[in-house]
């Protein structure tokens, strides 16, 4: 079967048996109201005897020994006391319950002393839920009736252990008889289990309730104590709630036992009027929010979360505002309480959740201890301390059941939390894992990269000492094409090209200087015969000879020399007067004319003729006007014979 179904189906049947035993309560309570005015009207009573008191065992009072009247506004105190016996009626219910009466209810009760004896004797009533008990009694010697008073005008009873249940001190004389009348006034049922002690043996009761009690509200505080610090420490709503509703039990059971009066709040008033029925509220008041969290009801089911807030919610506005619930309608709504918790912790727990099981353990023992009470309470059980204990039996045990169930959540909470700090741990791992692939990639990444950078950058370099190597090999060529045009080939000298160049720049130093400027024109004699003479190799030869005896006489960095065309010669020399260019230049003639080539076997004499001139060049003495001066004066030298200098000079 399809799984979501079957849960519909489970849900289905849980609301259906929910509404079922609503119904059933809701009228088991209507019957209920309904037997508890109308069952108990009684009928006059007649006389059934004295009820025998001995020191020896405690005599627990039945209903068929004594009677009851209602007081009411016509009747008073007095009327009541000298009543005639017709005017009692009896107890319809077994075990001393009338139900629920507004007005004060007298009961009278003869006793006699079997014993030959006084007794001290104790007339303890076992229910302290009511709002008070006076007892009355003859005093034969005052000729009036006495009274004790137990309840909203209790006084403490001197030398006595202080009982938490209304009880009444009296002796009886040996074989004396009498009357008790007990008057008991209660807005709740009109319950009152009477039991009659020797002195003796009801303070050696007392003893050991107080024992028991110690026992019970000592584990129930225990219980508060150590849920109180599991929220201080692990700030989960449920313990918080939990202890509130440990607390609201203490505070119920002080109500129910009397210790509370007895030992807490003494003659506080308006606390004894309204704390049995605020404890009950309380009760189920946290109880039920306890359930909320514990349940997990806002997440398991949303219905009865939602029904349990608006009740409760109402129900706590009409109490602050001052209303009160009718009793009756808190009294369903706490039995529905009950229903709906069991309920809901079985349906939870078929439905997997384990903790569910505690939780309907505890509350199924809380659920019968108090319908046993209320039972006993309303007539149909006897009084027994076994169901008076059992109800504080039943909370002990649920407290301690269900702080098991959440010893277990918070074993399973730990599991939970394991569990995710693996998981926790793990995503950690793989997300470490993970950054270190990322990171390990991305450095590969960066090292493939600083490879490339460098692969490309020696490149670069290479590339840079090529485009080097080959720039400064054009330069070199650029230079040796320069040097090249600039060069005459045959003699090695500077050509024509040089010296117009040479000359313009050393023109405009000398022009910026104001100094001299001097130039050689030197010129081969007959150089066309040697030609014809010996052939154009030879005048070669010759003209390269002339040009080594012009190179040895040149020695200044600034001087230059140059071929100037054909077998013509030229030298610039800076800033040298005309007294030392002639002797340079006859020099040179002398050294030409004392020198020879030889050529082919034959000796080949050679002379030059020489034009010198020297300028101071300025603006109107250009680099032309040197040469054209220097060029006359050679014309001269040739014409004047040749072999000789001749000079010009413009001074
Ligand atoms: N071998 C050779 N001969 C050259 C070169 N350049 C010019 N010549 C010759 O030089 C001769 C110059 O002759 P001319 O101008 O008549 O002069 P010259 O014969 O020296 O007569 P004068 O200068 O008047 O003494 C020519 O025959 C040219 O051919 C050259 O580089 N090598």
């Amino acid at each position: 079967m399809d799984l979501r179904f079957k849960e519909a189906a489970v849900t289905k049947r849980f609301y259906i048996s929910l509404l079922a035993t609503t119904l059933v309560i809701c009228a088991l309570l209507t019957i209920n109201q309904y037997l508890m005015v109308s069952t108990n009207t009684g009928s006059p009573v007649t006389n059934k005897g004295d009820i025998s008191l001995s020191n020896y065992s405690p005599v627990v009072v039945k209903a068929e020994h004594i009677s009851y009247l209602t007081e009411n506004s016509s009747i008073n105190t007095n009327d009541l006391l000298n009543s005639t016996l017709g005017q009692w009626k009896t107890i319809e219910s077994k075990h001393l319950s009338l139900g629920r009466r507004d007005m004060a209810i007298w009961y009278r009760i003869p006793i006699k002393n079997t014993n030959a004896t006084t007794i001290n004797q104790v007339l303890e009533i076992q229910w302290p839920n009511l709002y008070s008990a006076e007892l009355y009694r003859y005093n034969t010697n005052l000729l009036s009736y006495a009274v004790q008073h137990r309840g909203l005008s209790t006084q403490p009873i001197p030398n006595r252990t202080s009982s938490p249940t209304p009880a009444f001190y009296f002796t009886l004389a040996p074989h004396e008889s009498t009357v008790l009348y007990l008057r008991v006034k209660t807005s709740y049922f009109q319950y009152v289990p009477m039991t009659f002690w020797a002195e003796t043996l009801f303070q050696q009761q007392l003893q050991s309730k107080i024992i028991i009690y110690s026992l019970c509200f000592g584990a129930l505080s225990a219980m508060l104590i150590f849920n109180l610090f599991l929220f201080l420490k692990l700030r989960s709503k449920t313990y918080i709630f939990y202890s509130m509703y440990i607390l609201s039990i203490n505070f119920y059971q002080l109500c129910v036992t009397g210790y509370g009066q007895n030992l807490l709040w003494f003659n506080n008033i308006p606390l004894k009027l309204i704390s049995y029925e605020l404890s009950v509220y309380l009760g189920f008041l946290f109880c039920n929010v306890f359930i909320r969290y514990f349940l997990h009801l806002k997440r398991n089911l949303k219905r009865v979360n939602s029904i349990l807030i608006i009740y409760w919610s109402m129900a706590t506005l009409s109490l602050l505002m001052g209303y009160s619930i009718p009793q009756q309608v808190s009294e369903i709504v706490a039995a529905l309480s009950c229903i709906i918790a069991l309920f809901t912790g079985y349906y939870l727990f078929i439905r997997g959740y384990r903790n569910a099981l505690y939780f309907c353990i505890a509350w199924v023992f809380l659920t019968l201890s108090a319908i046993a009470l209320l039972l006993m309470v309303i007539g149909f059980l006897p009084y027994s301390p076994i169901i008076e204990y059992g109800q504080m039996m039943g909370f002990v045990t649920a407290v301690l059941t269900i702080s098991l169930a959440l010893a277990g959540n918070l074993h399973v909470e730990r599991l939970h939390r394991i569990v995710a700090q693996e998981k926790a741990l793990q995503l950690e791992k793989q997300v470490s894992n993970e950054r270190a692939a990322k990171l390990a990639a991305h450095k590969a990444l960066l090292k493939a990269q600083d490879e490339q950078n460098a692969l490309l950058e020696q490149k670069v370099i290479h590339r840079t000492h090529e485009l080097e190597f080959l720039a400064h090999q054009l330069e070199t060529a650029n230079q040796q094409l320069s040097e090249i045009s600039l060069t005459d080939p045959l003699t090695n000298l500077n050509n024509r090209r040089f010296l117009d160049q040479n000359l313009e720049m050393v023109s405009k130093s000398a022009t910026r200087a104001n100094s001299t400027l001097s130039m050689l024109l030197i010129d081969i004699d007959h150089f066309k015969n040697i030609n014809d003479t010996y052939g154009h190799l030879a005048g070669d030869t010759c003209l390269v000879k002339i040009a080594g005896i012009l190179k040895k006489h040149i020695n200044r960095a600034t001087d230059s020399i140059a071929r100037y065309g054909g077998e013509e010669f030229a030298i610039v020399l800076p800033g040298t007067h005309e007294k030392d260019l002639v002797i340079i230049a006859e020099a040179l003639r002398k050294d030409v004319a004392d020198s020879h080539v030889s050529f082919n076997g034959h000796k080949i004499k050679l002379t030059v003729s020489i034009g010198c001139a020297t300028v101071r060049p300025s603006e109107f003495i250009p680099p032309d006007c040197l040469i054209a001066l220097t060029d006359k004066a050679l014309y001269r030298a040739k014409n004047n014979g040749r072999n000789r200098c001749e000079c010009s000079f413009t001074l």
